[in-house]
């Protein structure tokens, strides 16, 4: 349109000015959409990569350390699927609110994807000075993060790779910060870890045995060996472990501890532990059809599975589709396992009690548990590690432990395995000290099922 002075001239025209800015609006909102994460309004990847690289340039010129820190939300996967992917999106928004409030000014701060979020510390003295921001990171979770009138606690597993030490350029220092936050959470999870070259070396070392052990599966390698358990009241076997094993076409017979790490860290656990539990449910059901008898079947858990959100409906559809009773099945879990997160293991602790199937704490005696954990859990056995039953009976300390083990166990209504039972000597001291069933290589070692059953030794 055109606006006209008192004289009738043309003063300018104001449409043609509206159209540009209205343009210049349009182009800064494209502009925006294409450098912002739509759900928590964070810098995205590619603006990161730009920002990142332009503190990397002022680093060189200042001749100081820029630091990547990458951050992976812990159980992040589990209140998604527990809560709902409405709430999952409303936590992430928290978050990254309460992460914006707690870097420095000039500190950036992106969404990386999904659970992940990048924070770029620039102009530091020194590669510590990261250690004090993430400190203050971790004090500024502390407090659980309030959405849809639930509390969750919220950690993360933090890698960190520093300009100009560990990369030259944005994508190797992204990636070199991935592969430290990766190891962080193998590690367990609500931690940080500063990168080492090595680590790159170890990934792709463990990328080509994870793609081994994906084979197996596929190629139906992996066994599972019996280990017979035996009441110590009525001398019956009554039950067994059971325990992986992989029949590697090279290798030969190769023991879970060579494997099992591997399988946590790259997340085929799950799988291979479901693949345990249905195995051990088909194979005790055909025993029971072969021989009248029922034995009771432990079967060890990770605690990936644990925490995966799936465990109780994936026990609950085996038992269904196998048909073995529940009250014959025991799951085994450590102390840590319980312990990493209280709330949620007592839950699906919960469930499994009331589908009838009993859990068993392993390796008791050798992580954190006290007593107010067990007295708030519904739990059923204690397994006695076999580093104590090892020094029996000469030992004074170990019998003073076993020994305690069993009368808290019993006070609190449990029964008591003892695990790595090898001689006549330490099985008549655990029946002196009322232990209630033994487990080790005095009574057999782990064998296939078969072996098992030929010897008969097991009998309800
Ligand atoms: N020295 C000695 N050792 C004895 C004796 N009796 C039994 N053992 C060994 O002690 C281990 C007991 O299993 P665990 O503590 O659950 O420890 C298991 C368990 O934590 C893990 N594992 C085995 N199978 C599975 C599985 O299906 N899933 C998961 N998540 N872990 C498994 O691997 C670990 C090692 O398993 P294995 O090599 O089969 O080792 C087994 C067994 O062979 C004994 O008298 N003396």
């Amino acid at each position: 349109m055109s606006h006209r002075d008192q004289n009738g001239n043309i003063a300018y025209f104001s449409t043609i000015a509206r159209n540009i800015s209205e343009r210049k609006q349009f182009e800064a909102e494209l502009q925006h959409q294409a450098t912002h994460d739509v759900l928590t309004g964070l810098a995205n990847r590619v603006l990161l990569a730009e920002q990142l690289q332009t503190e990397m340039n002022r680093s060189q010129r200042r001749n100081s350390v820029t630091a990547v820190v990458f951050l992976d939300m812990d159980n992040f996967k589990r209140v998604n699927d527990s809560l709902g992917h409405g709430i999952g999106d409303q936590l992430l928004q928290q978050v990254s609110v309460r992460l914006g409030r707690h870097i420095r000014p000039n500190d950036i701060l992106a969404r990386y994807g999904g659970d992940e979020f990048v924070i770029v510390a620039s102009d530091l003295e020194n590669a510590d000075a990261i250690t004090a921001i993430l400190d203050k990171l971790n004090r500024a979770f502390e407090h659980p993060v309030h959405v849809a009138r639930q509390d969750i606690f919220v950690s993360f597993s933090a890698g960190i790779a520093v300009y100009p030490d560990d990369g030259g350029d944005a994508d190797t220092l992204l990636r070199n910060a991935d592969s430290a936050m990766y190891q962080s959470k193998a590690d367990g999870g609500r931690a940080f870890r500063f990168y080492a070259p090595a680590m790159n070396e170890r990934q792709q070392r463990l990328l080509a045995m994870e793609s081994e052990l994906h084979r197996a599966l596929v190629r139906n390698e992996f066994v599972v060996y019996y280990q017979p358990q035996a009441e110590l009241a009525s001398g019956q076997v009554t039950g067994a472990e059971a325990l992986i094993r992989w029949r590697h076409p090279q290798r030969g017979l190769v023991p879970p501890d060579e494997f099992i790490p591997l399988l946590e860290e790259t997340g085929l656990i799950n799988e291979v532990g479901l693949w345990v539990l249905r195995r051990a449910c088909l194979d005790m059901t055909t025993y029971t059809q072969t021989h009248g008898l029922c034995p009771r079947v432990s079967v060890n858990l990770s605690a990936r599975q644990f925490a995966s959100g799936e465990l109780v409906q994936q026990v609950a559809q085996v038992l269904e589709e196998t048909g073995f009773p529940p009250d014959r099945l025991e799951l085994e879990i450590t102390e840590q396992i319980l312990i990493s997160d209280l709330q949620a293991s007592k839950a699906i602790l919960g469930a499994l009690h009331d589908m009838g199937v009993s859990v068993a704490i392993d390796d008791f005696g050798t992580g954190y548990c006290s007593l107010a954990y067990l007295k708030r859990l519904p739990l059923h056995v204690l397994k006695v590690d076999r580093t104590f039953v090892a020094g029996l009976p000469a030992d004074h300390n170990d019998l003073a432990i076993v020994e305690a083990i069993i009368l808290l166990a019993h006070k609190l209504d449990l029964q008591v395995v003892a695990e790595g039972v090898e001689t006549l000597g330490q099985l008549e001291t655990l029946r002196s000290l009322g232990c209630d069933m033994v487990q080790g290589y005095y009574l057999g070692k782990p064998a296939p099922l078969q072996a098992l059953a030929e010897t008969g030794a097991l009998a309800h």
